[in-house]
């Protein structure tokens, strides 16, 4: 008997509100909820697969939004992947990325969702389709952004006494420079050898201020600095990278391959953060890994703050690099003041253990998720796959 062909039978999107912890303070925005857009595709052999499309503030930090997200995959992707063949990812992939521009956020969270199900249909944790595991947990590194010291310095030791995070990514540019120095070298003598103390700028500083910046907080002990300028002065990266006694890495200027090479083959970066969002999908982060472990750049695992699903689906993938010298931040589900699993995430031992199961190894919990998804008080205009 021949096998029936397989297909892509509905592609279902949900914008899910769940509220911080705290308010996290980037310099592009302040963040008191998270929406997450997540993405079911249903196909023909009974198996659902599912991603995650998530971005930070809204329109703030880049150039899709959660609702564009879901309107585009709604009007444009899911039309086009209806009667496809679900057991191709790439095909699928190559497809969207022909008919349509832009949308990595979108594309990621589509592309998650194909090998979720793929892995699913064959019975193997996700990470297997990209090449296996070299580890079985990542280090997790957590952002202090409640934008007042003392409160910062107090988070950063309640999470090392509970051995949850040891490394500290700061989150600055807001404030005046000066002052977000002190700010900077307050926390990083507070806590001492016992943490390693990184900087995020999220573009904020002109390349002076970096210039002045920089070499004080080097002089305080901070370890990393994270995309000082902005994205429109790739020179500047550059030079910063040059003169820096701090290793430089870039985050808001690498949206995927074309930038890691860019970046690489003028040596405008010491680290790269590796978002599979920003990269249009787990294949294109592989993509900007490998460019960076071959031109001698290091890697950080990085976020945009996604939940449980795009949290796993990023350590599903991060968990085959060969080397990950800077670990990651994947604490999103840590910042949001709801459970949307049926089991956690396993975070212990300052790291993140990666499931065992097929697929990327969790289950959605529907109850929980009914009561958060932001059409529930107006009826559903979409209908849940299982
Ligand atoms: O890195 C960013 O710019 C985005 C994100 C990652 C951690 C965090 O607190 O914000
Ligand atoms: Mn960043």
């Amino acid at each position: 008997m021949i096998a029936k062909p397989l297909k892509i039978e509905a592609v279902e999107t949900i914008l899910v509100d769940v509220p911080t912890i705290r308010p996290h303070k980037l310099s592009v925005a302040t963040m008191n909820c998270q929406t997450l857009v997540l993405v079911g595709i249903r196909c023909s052999d009974g198996i659902t697969g599912w991603g995650e499309g998530t971005t930070i503030g809204g329109l703030a930090y880049g150039e899709e939004s959660p609702e564009s997200i879901k309107t585009n995959i709604d009007t444009y992707f899911a039309p086009m992947l209806a009667g496809m063949d679900p057991t191709r990812p790439g095909a699928a992939m190559k497809q969207l990325r022909v008919l349509f521009q832009g949308n990595r956020f979108a594309k990621c969270a589509i592309e998650t969702a194909l090998y979720d199900a793929q892995a699913r249909r064959v019975g193997v944790p996700l990470s297997e389709l990209f090449g296996g595991r070299v580890r079985d947990s990542v280090d997790v590194a957590w952002t202090l952004a409640s934008g007042d010291t003392r409160r910062d310095i107090d988070e950063a030791e309640a999470m090392l006494e509970k051995k949850r995070h040891r490394v500290f990514k700061l989150k600055i540019g807001a404030r005046a420079v000066a002052d977000d120095v002190a700010h900077v070298a307050a926390i990083k003598s507070a806590l001492g050898s016992r943490a390693e103390v990184r900087v995020d700028v999220n573009q904020a500083w002109s390349e002076a201020e970096a210039v002045w910046a920089i070499g004080r907080l080097a002089d305080a002990g901070v370890d990393l600095v994270e995309q000082p300028i902005g994205t429109g002065n790739p020179r500047g990266l550059k030079r910063l990278t040059a003169l820096a006694r701090v290793p430089v890495m870039a985050d808001e200027a690498l949206h995927g391959p074309v930038d890691a090479f860019a970046l690489a083959s003028t040596k405008s970066a010491d680290v790269f953060a590796v978002k599979i969002a920003q990269s249009g999908g787990l294949a294109g982060a592989a993509d900007v890994a490998a460019i960076a472990l071959a031109s001698g750049i290091d890697l950080y695992g990085g976020t945009m703050l996604e939940g449980a699903v795009g949290t796993i689906a990023s350590a599903q993938l991060f968990s085959t690099f060969d080397e990950l010298k800077w670990g990651t931040e994947l604490f999103g589900p840590l910042l949001l003041t709801e459970e949307i699993l049926t089991e956690p995430l396993r975070y212990e031992n300052f790291s993140l253990a990666l499931p065992a199961g097929p697929g990327l190894g969790i289950e959605l919990d529907w109850e929980r998720i009914g009561r958060l998804r932001r059409d529930a008080t107006r009826g559903a205009s979409v209908t849940v796959t299982r």
